[in-house]
C-alpha cells in the first residue's frame, strides 16, 4: 500500500535531507592531472578545456578550482615549471605520441589531533606523486636524466616551500594505451628521491620502500597503495560509511559482504558492529591493502576475496549461506522480514590466502552460516553500476535479505535498483517489440531485462539519501 503512494508521489521510496560536506573546499585527497599544450602551445600541468570527443585536447592550469587542494595546486605548478624546461615531450592525444601524459596528488592525513605546524596543511602527514608516462621510443639514458632532474625539482622545491609540502613516494606509471586510464596492473615503480624534511638533501628514500601512504577513518589507519581507490573527500566518506552501517541494522550476528570493497575501507569501518565481514575486489593491490589494514588496526574478522564480484559474488553466497541447508540445517535468515534495499547516492574465484587458510575459511563458512541471523550487502560499484550477474546473484539468493546501495552515478544506480526490485517479468509480458533499445536510457532497458531475471522475490526500497561528497561538483 505505501509503495503504492509512494509511486503516485513520483518516488520508489522516502528521501531523506542531503548530507552537507564537512570540508567544501580544497576537499580532495587526490587530484589527476592532465599533462598537455596550453592553448598557446605551452606545456601545462591541469585539466582538459572540454572533451576529446568534441575536439578538445588544449590543458589550463587548475585556477579557480575549490575542490583541489593548494597542496595539489602547488604540485602541479612546481611539474609545470620543470616540464617547460623537460628534454621529453608531453602527451598529444591526437597523434598519441609524446611522454609524460597525466600527473596524480594522493595526500594522507595525520591522525587525528596529530598535527605538525611546520607543514602547509598541518593535518596533511604524507604526499605521493604519480607520474603517468610512455616510454615507448624514447631513450633509456634521457629518461633516466630526467627523472634524476625532476626528482631534485621536487624535493627541493618542497623543502624551499614556506611551509614546507610534505613529500613522501614518487612513483612512476608506465602505460601506453590510448586514454590516460591505465589497467590495475600498469607497472609501477618509485624513484629515488632526498627527502624534503631530512635538512640537506642527501638521504635517498629507500628503493625497496613500497610506495603507499595512510589516511584515517574512524580512527582506524589505512594503508593505500598507488592505484587503490580511496574516496577523495575522506572526512565526508567518515560519514557516509558509519550511515551505511546504521541503515545495514548490522548486529553481531551478521554477516556483512562488502561488495566492491577497495582497500575495505567499509567493511573494516563495520567490522566491530558485525560477526563477519566478506569483501569482494577486482583490484589486487586495493585487496592486498585491505588484508593489511585489517592486521594494522587488529580486525580478525574479515575475509577479503580478490576477483571480478560478478565471477565470484554468486560461489560466496553459496559458500556462506547453502552450505547448512546441504546438511539439512536451516537458515534464521530465510524467515526474516522482507528483503529491503537502501539506497545512498554519493556521487573464477581468486583467494588472496594460502591454501590452508582458503580451507579453514571455507570450513570457518560452515561454522559461520549456523552463527548468522542475518546476512547483508554493501555495494559501492564503481560508476558502470553492478555487472548483471552481481545482480542476478543477490536477487536469487533468498538468504541475503537487507541491502545498502552506495552509488556515484545515479544512472547506473536507478537501472540497477530496477532490477533489483522490480516485479516486472509479468508486467512486460507481451511487450515484444525491442526496435529502438539504441535510443533508450538505462533505466528503460533494466526494465526490460528484468524479464531475463530467474523468478525471484525482489527486493523492497526503504530510503534514499543525498551525500554531497564532491562540493563544487555538478553532475
Ligand atoms: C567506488 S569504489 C568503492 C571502494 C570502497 N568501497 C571504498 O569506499 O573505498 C569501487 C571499487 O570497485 C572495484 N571494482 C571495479 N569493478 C569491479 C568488479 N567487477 N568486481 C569487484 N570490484 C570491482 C574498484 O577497483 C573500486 O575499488
Amino acid at each position: 500500500m505505501d509503495h503504492e503512494i509512494q509511486r503516485k508521489s513520483g518516488l520508489a521510496c522516502k528521501l531523506e535531507e542531503i548530507v552537507a560536506s564537512p570540508l567544501v573546499n580544497g576537499y580532495r585527497n587526490k587530484c589527476e592531472f592532465t599533462i598537455g599544450l596550453s592553448t598557446e602551445g605551452k606545456p601545462t600541468v591541469g585539466f582538459t578545456l572540454g572533451t576529446f570527443k568534441a575536439g578538445v585536447t588544449a590543458v589550463a592550469e587548475p585556477v579557480d578550482c575549490p575542490n583541489v587542494s593548494s597542496i595539489a595546486i602547488k604540485y602541479a605548478s612546481i611539474f609545470q615549471e620543470f616540464l617547460q624546461n623537460s628534454s621529453l615531450p608531453v602527451w598529444c592525444r591526437h597523434k598519441n605520441t609524446g611522454f609524460w601524459r597525466q600527473f596524480t596528488v594522493r595526500e594522507g592525513r595525520r591522525p587525528r589531533n596529530v598535527t605538525n605546524v611546520e607543514y602547509v596543511h598541518p593535518e596533511i602527514g604524507e604526499v605521493m606523486l604519480i607520474f603517468q608516462v610512455c616510454s615507448l621510443g624514447h631513450d633509456n639514458d634521457v629518461i633516466s636524466s630526467e627523472f634524476e632532474k625532476m626528482a631534485y625539482a621536487f624535493s627541493t622545491e618542497a623543502a624551499a616551500s614556506s611551509p614546507m609540502l610534505p613529500l613522501t613516494h614518487l612513483v612512476i606509471q608506465e602505460h601506453q594505451g590510448i586514454s590516460n586510464v591505465a589497467p590495475y596492473d600498469a607497472p609501477l615503480r618509485s624513484l629515488l628521491f632526498p627527502k624534503p624534511d631530512c635538512g640537506p638533501v642527501t638521504e635517498p628514500v629507500s628503493e625497496t620502500e613500497e610506495p603507499r601512504i595512510h589516511d584515517y577513518i574512524n580512527d582506524l589507519k589505512f594503508s593505500i597503495s598507488p592505484t587503490a581507490f580511496f574516496q577523495v573527500n575522506t572526512l565526508a566518506a567518515e560519514k557516509l560509511y558509519s550511515l551505511a552501517g546504521d541503515w545495514a541494522g548490522l548486529d553481531g550476528d551478521t554477516l556483512l559482504f562488502d561488495v566492491c570493497c577497495g582497500t575495505g575501507t567499509i567493511g573494516l569501518t563495520l567490522a566491530h558492529h558485525v560477526g563477519m565481514v566478506v569483501g569482494i575486489e577486482v583490484n589486487a593491490s586495493a585487496v592486498s591493502d585491505a588484508h593489511r589494514n585489517a592486521e594494522i588496526n587488529g580486525i580478525k574478522n574479515c575475509r577479503f576475496v580478490c576477483g571480478k564480484a560478478e565471477d565470484v559474488m554468486g560461489s560466496l553466497l553459496k559458500e556462506y549461506l547453502d552450505v547448512p541447508q546441504k546438511q539439512g540445517g536451516s537458515s534464521n535468515a530465510a524467515e526474516r522480514s522482507d528483503k529491503e534495499i537502501a539506497c545512498s547516492e554519493n556521487n573464477g574465484l581468486e583467494e588472496q590466502e594460502s591454501g590452508n587458510q582458503e580451507n579453514s575459511s571455507l570450513n570457518m563458512g560452515v561454522a559461520f552460516c549456523r552463527l548468522f541471523k542475518s546476512v547483508v550487502a554493501v555495494v559501492d560499484p564503481p560508476r558502470s553500476g553492478l555487472h548483471p550477474t552481481v545482480i542476478k546473484a543477490l536477487r536469487t539468493h533468498s538468504g541475503l535479505r537487507k541491502l545498502v546501495y552506495i552509488s556515484c552515478n545515479p544512472d547506473t544506480l536507478t537501472a540497477n535498483a530496477i532490477k533489483l526490485c522490480s516485479n516486472c517479468p509479468e508486467e512486460d509480458k507481451g511487450k515484444k517489440d525491442n526496435r529502438g533499445w539504441r535510443n533508450m536510457s538505462s533505466a528503460c532497458l533494466a526494465h526490460r531485462r528484468v524479464k531475463s531475471m530467474p523468478k525471484s522475490e525482489p527486493f523492497w526500497p526503504v530510503k534514499a539519501m543525498g551525500f554531497d561528497l564532491f562540493p563544487h561538483i555538478t553532475l
